[in-house]
């Protein structure tokens, strides 16, 4: 695929999530990995309802800008993840209502904030460690997402929003909706006795997928 085509897609992805709601305002950032070690990452402060494919930012794997605008300030963590995962070619990250509002809880389980009542949500995500809350763009949250980026493809920034590895930009996405979906169902199912999947169904799952 040509560059020019990824900038589109990017810019094309962006533009729906913010139109079905995933993302308002400045929030959020969007990046994928191009070839010879560079990086294609929506610029700071931008909306990703309305991205220009010529102003997106072009790193390379130290940070340093090649091409277009000044990049989001948290491109420090989306490179450092991409460092640390060679399975992980795009990252979105979001504060979308249900996966932020499930980040603002107090005693989630570090190691899982969701535990798997449907199938989707093991097929595409499985778990959601939880990482420390940090200041937006501060490098312990590069740190952190580096130190744990084999550990899953999603993470939970607390009292912050959500980060989502996918093979491709596309998958990426996918695994945003479907997790958004399912932390939206952990909400309507409050109260109600909620059936989790067994050890043994989200075995069969994992060993499926393989
Ligand atoms: O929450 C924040 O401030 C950032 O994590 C964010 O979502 C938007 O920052 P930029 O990508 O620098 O616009
Ligand atoms: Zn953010």
């Amino acid at each position: 695929m040509s560059e020019q085509q990824q900038k589109i897609d990017l810019v094309n992805l962006a533009r729906s999530l913010f139109e079905r709601g995933y993302s308002v305002g400045g929030a959020g950032n969007i990046s994928l990995r191009l070839s010879g070690n560079r990086f294609l990452v929506t610029p700071t402060g931008s909306s990703l309802g309305r991205l220009k494919a010529e102003d997106l930012s072009v790193l390379d794997s130290d940070g340093n800008l090649l091409e277009g605008k000044k990049p989001s300030k948290e491109s420090v963590f989306h490179l450092a993840m991409y460092q640390r995962n060679p399975a992980c070619n795009a990252i979105v990250h979001l504060h979308s209502t249900y996966l932020t509002a499930l980040s603002c809880l107090d005693n989630l389980d570090p190691s899982n904030a969701i535990n798997a009542f449907t199938p989707y949500y093991v097929m595409r995500v499985g778990k959601l460690p939880v990482i420390p809350y940090y200041r937006p763009g501060s490098p312990e949250i590069a740190r952190e997402l580096s130190e744990r980026a084999l550990d899953g493809k999603a993470f939970l920034l607390a009292n912050h929003g959500v980060v989502v590895c996918g093979s491709d930009l596309f998958d990426a996405v996918d695994n945003t909706e479907e997790l958004e979906e399912t932390a939206k169902l952990m909400f309507l199912l409050k109260g109600q006795n909620v059936r989790y999947l067994t050890d043994d169904e989200v075995n069969d799952l994992k060993n499926r997928g393989k």
